[in-house]
């Protein structure tokens, strides 16, 4: 069986995935297979990748070695599996990237001893980082998934218990980066600064205080020590934060976000 996956729903995750995976030459497109509902997205992956979508499900089902789910908790799972189930290589291996749907739904619903692999990627695939969440059922093997996993990011294999909870936190993660970038530089704005400066400045302290985080090994508060002197404009600023909902606002949304998660196990087919 040749190096071949095959993504059923190419929405905006598997192309994430698709773009890293040519980008890191883990596959060339003529062994990346999509089949999606909507004509207008495969179309969109030919002309952009290069993919083949214009093949059979079935025919392309029987080929492939590994066959990502790559539909929405809300979608028709139960026949996206049964197609797998009657089509698919008993040799594959059947990678779900779909939010909160847990590995025991999916053994139920291919009817089968397949090897099963539950992903929770991250859209940070063009950088290099973000960690994908995976949990495997006992028929899958963690040396061959590995190399295909590594394509789009990094990996970390934990146990399907800690999903949900990674899935809302880490997954959802860019999220609440990109919202307090956003709102920092709104904050830069109103007090003065154009909003170009105002940007690069916020990306600039970000990625600065991420790599004094590394490279220090300091925690967070030995650092905020020595960036506020004594009753000065830090320690104003950073009383203010304090007096908002900040910390518990952040914390309520990560805990709606794996909330989110669990509830949608119960949604396939909505
Ligand atoms: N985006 C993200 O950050 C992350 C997403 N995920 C998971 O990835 C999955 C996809 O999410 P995302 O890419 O954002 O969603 P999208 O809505 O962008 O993509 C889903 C695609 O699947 C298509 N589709 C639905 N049912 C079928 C089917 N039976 N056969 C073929 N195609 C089908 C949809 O078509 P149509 O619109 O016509 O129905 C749509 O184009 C979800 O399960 C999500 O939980 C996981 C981690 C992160
Ligand atoms: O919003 C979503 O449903 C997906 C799963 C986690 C992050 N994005």
């Amino acid at each position: 069986m040749r190096n071949h996956v095959h993504f059923i729903g190419g929405g905006q995750m598997s192309e994430a995935i698709i773009r890293a995976l040519l980008k890191n030459r883990v596959f060339n497109s003529n062994n990346i297979t999509v089949t999606d509902l909507n004509k207008e997205r495969e179309q969109h992956l030919t002309e952009t990748y290069q993919v083949v979508t214009d093949q059979k499900e079935e025919d392309v089902l029987t080929q492939a070695n590994l066959i990502v789910i790559g539909v929405r908790p809300q979608d028709d799972l139960k026949t996206v599996c049964q197609t797998i189930y009657e089509h698919a290589s008993d040799q594959a291996t059947i990678v779900s990237i779909v939010a909160g749907v847990t590995i025991a739904q999916f053994e139920a619903w291919l009817d089968s001893d397949r090897a099963i692999a539950r992903v929770i990627p991250n859209t940070l695939t063009d950088t290099g980082r973000g960690y994908s969440g995976v949990a495997l059922n006992a028929y899958a093997n963690q040396a061959d998934l590995d190399p295909f996993l590594n394509g789009f990011g990094k990996v970390t294999h934990i146990d399907e218990a800690l999903i949900d909870a990674f899935t809302g936190y880490g997954v959802a993660g860019p999220n609440y980066i990109y919202y307090f970038i956003e709102s920092l530089v709104d904050a830069g704005v109103l007090a003065g600064l154009p909003r170009d400066m105002a940007w690069e400045v916020a990306l600039e302290n970000m990625v600065g205080a991420v790599e004094m985080l590394n490279e220090s090994g300091k925690h967070p508060r030995q650092l905020l020590d020595i960036n506020n002197s004594p009753a000065g404009v830090g320690m104003n600023g950073l009383h203010q934060l304090n007096a908002s909902d900040f910390a518990a606002g952040l914390q309520r949304s990560v805990l709606k976000a794996v909330e989110r998660t669990t509830e949608l196990s119960n949604q396939e087919g909505d």
